[in-house]
């Protein structure tokens, strides 16, 4: 090293001596600047030698022999300064032309959070898509969050949805990586097409289900059991008004839908007889509670989550176990007696594919029970919550009430009740039933994951960002809904004012009842089925009210929208139950 530093200043190496080629056996040790350099043992103790050598005598052998080692020591600084700021620059071009993009854009804004936990007070309040949509309100759009040290990202306009769902559909197609999988239950476990995450699995049941249930093909197929279970409601609705019986309308919509999803599925009614259609119900809404509680805990750390599953993990498993029992009978009931060919319903469907070497996709019996899981709880609670705000909104607004009514007559008649076939020539009322989907959306909080870094707006989204849509957010943004809190159906229909196309636009970009993109609901024509025919009926054949004239509206629940005081109404039949419909005073 000390004739390399000689060198590098140019000079001439001096001759070496016999104490100097000793001096090298002297052992090495690494400077700071990772060179190596020879140091003394002892080498404070040859400073007063050094100092004294400035008296003129010719300094001696250890002066010498100091400092040069001093000199090769501030060399090494100088070259130790030299690489650190080549170092520095070579990082600064390296960032500068290779990580452009990511300098590029920043993370979204952060608003102010608390120390450890981060955001997650938001994440936890109740209802927690209002507690977001505060946030958003104050501070942005597109917000950085953080739940321990979980990013969030949480999106609440509809040009920023419409980026994430539409335009990056395909790096947002998976929901929540985090969610914790529970290996061998039907809810929240390995075998759910609603947890899969985007891949062939999922493509290949999503083709499925729309093909063989909710495609409008397969709707047509089965309108026949949901006309008859609509007469069932119609007829439950006018017993209970001639028997001045108050009505809980969620409750009945739960029926219906129920039993209409039972059948078009399974091709059976579960049975009212000995309880089966009960048992249902009841593991539905057992359902519903624990969903609830799951995704909470899925949203907190990682340690935590595992400690909150486990909370209530015997609760899963024992309503899986109740599930599994009641599936395993009408799977094998199917298998000992098949339908014929043009009676299958969706379990032979499914049974014939797992029965399938070549099939596409093998998929096992566990699966066809956890989708069947799946589509009671889509389908169910969705229509009846809505239907029960719907008419709620309908009580509180007698003129709207009033307009539809007249609708339905001129359209309908008054010789018979209104059916699904009617609902594409009544435009009010699909009207009614958007604008009750737009203020209050079953699901206001819609989740996915990033499966690659990008760029949402002038943002940049990390890989695996956990992204949470507010839609309740998005449609009820100011900047897109003109009096967003207003109930106000006429918004919805084509009017010369507004044509169709700007009402695509409007719905496409602003408006995410059933999510969008990739992962939006394949239920959504069959939810306005559902929602269409009951909220017809009731309006056609009954006059509402409540107590106290005006419906309390509040909110509750935490990641779904539920009434905090559900609808118990008095109805009065305007019509008669019979099929010749003759009005009740005509
Ligand atoms: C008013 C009625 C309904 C509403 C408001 C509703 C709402 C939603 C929403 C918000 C999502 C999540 C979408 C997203 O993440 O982008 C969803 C997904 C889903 N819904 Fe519905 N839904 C309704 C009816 C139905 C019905 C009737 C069914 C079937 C019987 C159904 C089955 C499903 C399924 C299977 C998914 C998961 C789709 C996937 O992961 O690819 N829904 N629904």
């Amino acid at each position: 090293m000390a004739n390399y530093t000689s060198n590098f200043l140019g000079r001439q190496p001096k001759k070496k001596t016999v104490e100097e080629e000793t001096r090298q056996a002297v052992p090495r040790v690494r400077t700071p600047c990772a060179q190596w350099t020879r140091v003394r043992p002892k080498a404070s103790l040859l400073l007063p030698e050094a100092e004294r050598s400035y008296d003129g005598s010719p300094p001696s052998a250890e002066t010498d022999y100091f400092l040069t080692t001093m000199a090769a020591i501030t060399v090494d600084f100088q070259l130790c300064f030299i690489f650190t700021f080549l170092w520095l620059l070579t990082r600064f071009c390296l960032s500068a032309f290779f990580f452009k993009k990511q300098k590029d854009y920043d993370l979204p804004p952060s608003p102010p959070s608390l120390p450890v936990i981060g955001h997650l007070h938001h994440l936890l309040s109740v209802p927690t898509h209002k507690s977001f949509h505060k946030v958003s309100s104050k501070y942005g759009p597109l917000l950085h969050l953080r739940a321990f040290n979980i990013p969030i990202v949480l999106v609440s306009s509809g040009s920023m949805a419409h980026e994430v769902l539409s335009i990056n559909g395909l790096n947002f197609a998976t929901r929540d990586r985090e969610v914790p999988i529970m290996e061998k239950s039907l809810l929240f476990g390995s075998f759910g097409f609603v947890s899969a995450p985007y891949g062939d699995y999922w493509k290949f049941m999503k083709k499925l289900l729309v093909t063989k249930l909710l495609g409008s093909h397969s709707l047509e197929r089965t309108r026949l059991i949901r006309g008859e279970e609509l007469k069932t409601f119609r007829a439950m609705l006018f017993d209970k008004a001639a028997r001045n019986e108050a009505v809980d309308v969620g409750e009945e919509m739960m029926k219906l839908t129920n039993n209409t999803i039972c059948r078009m599925i399974m091709g059976r009614k579960c049975s009212e007889e000995d309880g089966e259609a009960e048992q249902i119900r009841s593991l539905v809404t057992e359902s519903h509670g624990l969903v609830r509680k799951f995704l909470i805990a899925s949203t907190v750390g990682r340690l935590l989550k595992k400690v909150g599953i486990l909370l209530f993990e015997k609760e899963i498993m024992e309503v899986s176990q109740r599930y599994d029992e009641l599936l395993e009978k009408i799977i094998k009931e199917h298998e000992e007696n098949p339908n014929q060919k043009e009676d299958r319903d969706m379990v032979d469907v499914l049974l014939d594919v797992c029965a399938d070497d070549n099939a596409e996709f093998k998929i096992s019996r566990n699966q066809i029970k956890a989708l069947f899981v799946e589509l009671l709880l889509g389908g169910t609670d969705t229509s009846a919550q809505t239907t029960q705000w719907i008419m709620a909104e309908l009580i509180n607004h007698p003129e709207i009430l009033k307009t539809l009514r007249e609708e339905i007559e001129s359209v309908v008649g008054k010789t018979r009740f209104v059916q699904e076939t009617d609902l594409s020539n009544l435009p009010y009322l699909q009207a009614v039933v958007k604008e009750g989907l737009r203020l209050h959306p079953h699901s206001p909080i819609l989740v996915r994951t990033a499966a690659e870094g990008c760029k949402i707006g002038e943002f940049y989204i990390p890989q695996n960002t956990t992204m949470i849509i507010n839609s309740y957010a998005v449609m009820r943004d100011p900047d897109s809904w003109e009096e967003p809190d207003e109930f106000q159906p006429e918004r919805f229909m084509v009017s010369p004012s507004k044509g169709k196309e700007e009402m695509r636009e409007q719905l496409a970009l602003n408006y995410l009842p059933f999510g969008s993109g990739r992962r939006g609901c394949p239920g959504t024509n069959l939810g306005y089925i559902f929602i269409g025919v009951a909220v017809g009926t009731m309006v056609q054949c009954f006059d509402w009210s409540v107590n106290g004239n005006k419906v309390n509206m509040e909110e509750t629940g935490d990641m779904t929208l539920r009434m905090a005081h559900p609808l118990k109404c008095t109805l009065v039949a305007r019509v008669h139950s019979s099929a010749s419909f003759e009005p009740v005073d005509g």
